[in-house]
């Protein structure tokens, strides 16, 4: 079944330039895609239209179909019903997502309530669990921080588990470990991935970065200049990169990977 059906997307500044180019792709349900393009090649203002989220002054044109509901043109009360419940998304920055001035509890608890109508104590209880399941240690501690008494790589595990809070149908995943240490960065993936997996999300993974996306994604799609130069099973796309846009990013990270090696080897 086609969760998400994006057909000749395009996005135009209000001075009429073209930043997304006729872009079409889909996702099925469960299905797993990863949108690799370098910086500023389109990847940001992509996963924004999909769910009507473009800066002001910006137009998308084309179609995007999220389960059943056209989202490019719809308006906010509509989006509203598409956003969290079929699909939510997970920023680079996890400071995006949550308000500084709440308590993290809260932040999870107004989602989830939502979804499941639990008050209360067994709305709390429910809370406690959500952020155990993100492996966070004494949930009731950082149920009660705010945001800034907490670490990067614990921000980001409370804006994944506000994310799943809403059981969404797909989850976007924009950069979500770029911002984190390397240490973190793997266990953040890890944790993702085991989440993901155990409910049977589809996920729309966007990175710069090939082996992260080798990791999660089932399909890749290449985004240059916000067009699509290359779509193909992710191990394809990285083992026998067809267009010469691909091949230069596979080129770059190995050389990156080899001086890596070198290092550690020293
Ligand atoms: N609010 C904006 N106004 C004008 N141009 C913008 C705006 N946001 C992004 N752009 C431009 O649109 C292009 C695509 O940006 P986008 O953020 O989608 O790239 P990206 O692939 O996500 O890169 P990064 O990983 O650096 O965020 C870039 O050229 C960028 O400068």
């Amino acid at each position: 079944m086609t969760l998400l059906d994006v057909d000749g997307l395009t996005v135009r500044t209000a001075d009429g330039r073209t930043l997304v180019d006729d872009l079409s792709f889909r996702i099925d349900a469960g299905e797993r895609l990863g949108l690799i393009g370098e910086s500023g090649s389109g990847k940001s203002l992509t996963t924004l239209a999909l769910l009507g989220l473009l800066p002001d002054g910006m137009r998308a044109e084309g179609s995007v179909t999220l389960a059943g509901t056209q989202v490019v043109g719809a308006a906010e009360k509509q989006l509203t019903a598409v956003r969290g419940r079929r699909a939510a998304v997970v920023f680079q920055e996890p400071l995006t997502a949550l308000d500084p001035l709440m308590r993290v509890g809260r932040q999870i608890a107004e989602p989830l309530g939502r979804r499941t109508g639990l008050k209360g104590r067994q709305l709390r209880s429910a809370v406690g669990e959500a952020l155990d399941r993100v492996r966070l240690p004494e949930p009731g501690r950082i149920a009660r921080a705010f945001p800034h008494e907490i670490s990067g790589g614990q921000r980001q595990r409370v804006a994944l588990a506000m994310a799943l809070a809403c059981e969404p149908d797909l989850l976007i995943a924009d950069e979500p470990t770029t911002a984190l240490d390397v240490s973190v960065q793997a266990e953040v993936l890890d944790l993702l991935d085991t989440l993901v997996r155990e409910r049977g999300m589809a996920v729309l993974f966007v990175s710069h970065d090939l082996a992260v996306v080798a990791k999660i994604a089932d399909r890749a799609l290449v985004l240059k200049d916000g067009r699509a130069v290359e779509e193909g099973p992710v191990l394809d796309v990285i083992g026998t990169p067809t267009a010469e846009y691909t091949r230069t990013l596979v080129a770059g990270a190995r050389k990156l990977e080899a001086a890596l090696d070198l290092r550690s080897a020293r």
